[in-house]
């Protein structure tokens, strides 16, 4: 029972009764033998189990990604020899990975001895950025490795994410952008194709990207609305890798390069419309609700700030915002995931009056926001 047993509500007192049951064992042998009860009982221990090999599942999908395997299994059907050959595997070692990834989906043998993707990996192929965020994880599961000691250990903490992330640890700087801005590049198709089914751009006569690294974002908005003018906004070192990105493509789109901290630098005025592609949820609240006013003083009045990124109330996916993204944030010591409604609040003390959420096809990936001033 509660500490505060007067003030149980209906909800805490339906929730305490619904637990002794779900953790009675004689409740539990009971479910698992009743026909049709059993049902759910199998459902739930599967589910459960899912949950306490999670880390395992990811291992193999990871393993499948490092050895190249999507792609080479997308292609066609491949004999267990050839894929001996091509992972560079002993035979036994690649069975083995193969049936797990079997049980998984990852892949599947619709013929005695040939292999395929399964219809988990099938989609995976498609996505590079996906499979660009799996080959990251190692540093997130280092860190993770000691969950408790890592929450113990407070946000001050050198870790693995925090040392990739630059910007982000204690010492605060770009060394090392060329890293996760190649990484950001590689899982921008999946944001930009989200945002620009959803959202207007033509609208707009010139828009400042603020943290937008090496520019992936606005070359993808540059080529869907090609009258606009861009700038990209980012610190000093991100900003050369932007130069050397654009330079390297030949994209002759009309791009403006600021270099500078968010922190310290003015905000560039003259854009009619700002965006914060995945900038919000890498900071804590004091450090955006400061940018948010200053994003707010550069816009003309009726100039628009829009906000993409994944959001912590996101229906069907809320282990997406508050366990991946909460644990993800915490390990890189710094910001944390926020539901629509934070997000909004914060605009509104900012001084937007006007704040619409914008619907994506795949919240999952992004969901975003549209300010007026
Ligand atoms: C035809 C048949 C047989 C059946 C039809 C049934 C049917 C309709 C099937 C649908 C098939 C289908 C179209 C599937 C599509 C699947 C898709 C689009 C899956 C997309 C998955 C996307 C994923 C998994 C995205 C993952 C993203 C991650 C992990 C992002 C991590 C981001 C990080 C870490 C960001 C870091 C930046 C920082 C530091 C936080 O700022
Ligand atoms: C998670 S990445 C997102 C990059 C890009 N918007 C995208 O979605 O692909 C965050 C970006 O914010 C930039 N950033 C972090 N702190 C910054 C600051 N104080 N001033 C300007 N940019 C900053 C980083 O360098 C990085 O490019």
């Amino acid at each position: 029972m509660s500490e505060f047993v007067d003030n149980l509500t209906w909800k805490s007192r339906w929730v305490l009764r619904r637990n002794a049951i779900l953790g009675s064992p004689a409740f539990q042998r009971w479910a698992s033998r009743t026909p049709f009860i059993r049902l759910i009982a199998r459902r739930r221990a599967a589910a459960q189990f899912d949950m306490i090999a999670g880390f395992v599942y990811t291992q193999i999908l990871t393993a499948f990604v490092e050895a190249e395997l999507i792609p080479y299994l997308q292609s066609g059907l491949r004999t267990v020899d050839a894929i001996v050959q091509f992972a560079g595997l002993e035979e036994d070692a690649t069975v083995r990975l193969l049936k797990a990834g079997q049980s998984l989906k990852i892949c599947e043998s619709p013929q005695p001895g040939m292999w395929t993707l399964g219809e988990a990996g099938a989609p995976l192929s498609a996505n590079k950025g996906a499979m660009a965020m799996i080959r990251h994880h190692h540093l997130l599961y280092t860190d993770l490795a000691r969950p408790l000691a890592l929450l113990g250990q407070g946000r001050q903490t050198e870790t693995a994410l925090s040392a990739y992330w630059t910007y982000a640890s204690k010492t605060e700087s770009d060394a090392g952008a060329e890293g996760y801005s190649a990484l950001m590049a590689a899982t921008q198709p999946m944001v930009s194709e989200q945002i620009l089914d959803a959202y207007d751009f033509a609208q707009h006569r010139r828009i400042l990207d603020i943290g937008g690294g090496s520019g992936a974002f606005s070359t993808a908005v540059a080529a869907s609305a090609c009258q606009l003018k861009i700038g990209i906004f980012d610190l000093p070192g991100v900003i050369a890798e932007a130069e050397k990105r654009l330079g390297r493509d030949s994209i002759s789109a009309d791009f403006t390069l600021h270099p500078g901290s968010f922190k310290e630098t003015p905000i560039p005025q003259g854009y009619d419309l700002i965006t914060l592609v995945r900038i919000l949820h890498d900071h804590d609240d004091a450090v955006c609700s400061a940018l948010l006013s200053k994003v707010y003083a550069a816009l003309p009045y009726g100039g628009r700030l829009l906000v993409v990124e994944p959001m912590a109330d996101t229906p069907t996916a809320q282990p997406m915002g508050e366990a991946y993204f909460g644990m993800y944030l915490w390990a890189m010591g710094s910001g944390r995931p926020r539901s629509s409604q934070e997000t909004s609040a914060m605009l509104r003390n900012a001084g937007f009056t006007t704040i619409k959420p914008v619907k994506t096809a795949l919240p999952i990936i992004t969901r975003a926001i549209v300010a007026i001033k």
